[in-house]
């Protein structure tokens, strides 16, 4: 009998094509996604040593960062720098025969939404991206991690990866989530409990009753933000549902290479009595609604709190920092978080512009108004997914309640694009990141779950979602 293993030391062993003595290992790659921002110089790189791309059919091209997200969006890009990126792409994928989406094909959207929703995510798979969230795809058991733009030249022109293996954690959710407390409560919670520099070094498993009982969306969100705690990767292992979500896919396998396929991804489980190097383990009954209230994603409290007091940390440096933090938010320590008001909401992102998430909005904001203090968007994270909002009638229910609703793209999760905020503007925002100038110069940015995003665009401040009516 062979030692027990986790889940990534199995998919990692069946990767590896050559290990050196001090543990440098060559890594297979199944699938890589390419975006417009950190794919022109690799690209370049093969042109100008006049090397092809090893499999197009394993890379998918798509435009997401840089493209506008209002209606008018087919009239080109102002910005030159971003229009030059997404021109690049276009050329680029067409030059080396990879399939690309544009922003006028209606399978364009955010990389780490088309991926999933194509069926070019698949359990088992080693995934990379030269983009930090693509540990998204780890909801699926996958493999996936961010890489920097000569890995992208790297993996484009040999389809393997030079890594070195990182460590197991475990972070297990046992319980039932309370109602209104979701999977984005559920990571910003873990982040507040292990710091941003928790799971350096490590791949996070995320384990657990909990987990096990959210949806392949919410098992999205909850990988997306495994690199706000540290860990370059986050793995979910495969079940029921994740063969459910996958059956029928375009890309995803069929018919009797659907069943083989299966029976495989049922062997990706870590065994009984494997060793993680950490265990992290976390009660979902107790979890609140969560708020991030500095500009990190562990500055998290739950609704109900009050902004903390940096004086309570002993830490010298530590303390300064969140004393910098508040004054750059504008908030005073002990104010209630429910206190709080709000001038713009931002719901969209890979974090959470998925269906799921757009119903979940839907059902908070039905039959009501944003507050007129209020300037709030819904983007959503793919073509796809604003087909489905539109087919079931959610786009109607945000329009009436005054939301905007957008083209797909990366939007006012990162100024790249012209959705942004202005200087002192304060953000109810479902995306993944909130540090200084994320969403625009100046811009303050609250982290919460959709429904915890739409009751403030209602309210015109922050309200504990368990109380909605
Ligand atoms: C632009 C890109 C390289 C970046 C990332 O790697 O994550 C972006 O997607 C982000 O979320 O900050
Ligand atoms: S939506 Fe935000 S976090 Fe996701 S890829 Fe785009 S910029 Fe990065």
């Amino acid at each position: 009998m062979s030692a027990p293993r986790t889940l990534y030391d199995k998919i990692w062993d069946d990767h590896v094509v050559d290990r050196q003595d001090d543990g440098t290992c060559l890594l297979y790659i199944d699938r890589h996604l390419v975006h417009e921002v950190t794919s022109p110089q690799a690209f370049e790189g093969l042109r100008m040593t006049g090397r092809k791309v090893r499999a197009p059919q394993k890379t998918l091209a798509v435009v997401d960062h840089n493209v506008p997200t209002s209606p008018d969006r087919h009239l080109g890009i102002k910005n030159e720098e971003s229009r030059i990126q997404v021109e690049a792409l276009a050329n680029n994928a067409a030059e080396f025969g990879v399939e690309y989406y544009s922003a006028s094909d209606k399978r364009q959207g955010i990389v780490h939404i088309v991926g999933p929703e194509q069926g070019f995510t698949l359990p088992g798979m080693t995934i990379v991206c030269g983009d930090s969230h693509t540990s998204t795809h780890g909801a699926f058991g996958a493999l996936a991690h961010g890489i920097g733009t000569s890995e992208v030249e790297h993996v484009l022109a040999t389809q393997t990866l030079i890594q070195k293996k990182a460590k197991n954690m475990l972070v297990r959710v046992d319980g039932v989530l309370p109602d209104h407390v979701t999977a984005k409560d559920i990571i910003l919670a873990i982040i507040g409990e292990i710091g941003t520099a928790g799971g350096t070094g490590h791949v996070i498993e995320f384990a657990g009753e909990a987990i096990r009982a959210l949806s392949m969306e919410g098992r999205m969100t909850i990988c997306n933000m495994t690199i706000e705690g540290g860990a370059r990767a986050g793995l979910i292992a495969p079940d029921e549902k994740t063969f459910e979500y996958i059956k029928g896919k375009p890309r995803a396998p069929k018919g009797e290479a659907l069943e083989q396929a299966i029976a495989y991804w049922k062997t990706l489980h870590t065994d009984e009595g494997a060793h993680y190097d950490r265990v992290v383990v976390l009660d979902a009954a107790k979890l609140p609604p969560i708020v991030s209230w500095g500009s990190s994603p562990e500055d998290v409290i739950s609704v109900q709190g009050v902004v903390p007091n940096p004086d309570d940390i002993q830490d010298e440096n530590k303390r300064t920092s969140k004393w910098r933090a508040l004054e750059y938010m504008g908030l005073t320590p002990g104010t209630k978080i429910t206190d709080i008001a709000v001038d713009r909401v931002f719901i969209g992102s890979c974090t959470n512009g998925r269906i799921e998430d757009l119903r979940e909005v839907a059902k908070v904001v039905e039959g009501k108004t944003v507050a007129s203090t209020v300037s709030a968007m819904i983007v959503p994270g793919s073509g796809l997914v604003k087909e489905q909002a539109e087919a079931e009638g959610l786009d109607k229910i945000f329009k009436a309640a005054g939301f905007d609703w957008r083209e797909p793209g990366c939007s006012m999760c990162l100024a790249m694009n012209d959705d942004r905020l202005k200087p002192g503007e304060r953000c109810a925002s479902t995306s993944n990141r909130n540090f200084e100038g994320r969403q625009g110069f100046k811009g303050r940015t609250h982290l919460v779950s959709p429904a915890m995003a739409a009751a403030a665009a209602v309210a015109g401040h922050f309200v504990d979602i368990r109380d909605w009516q």
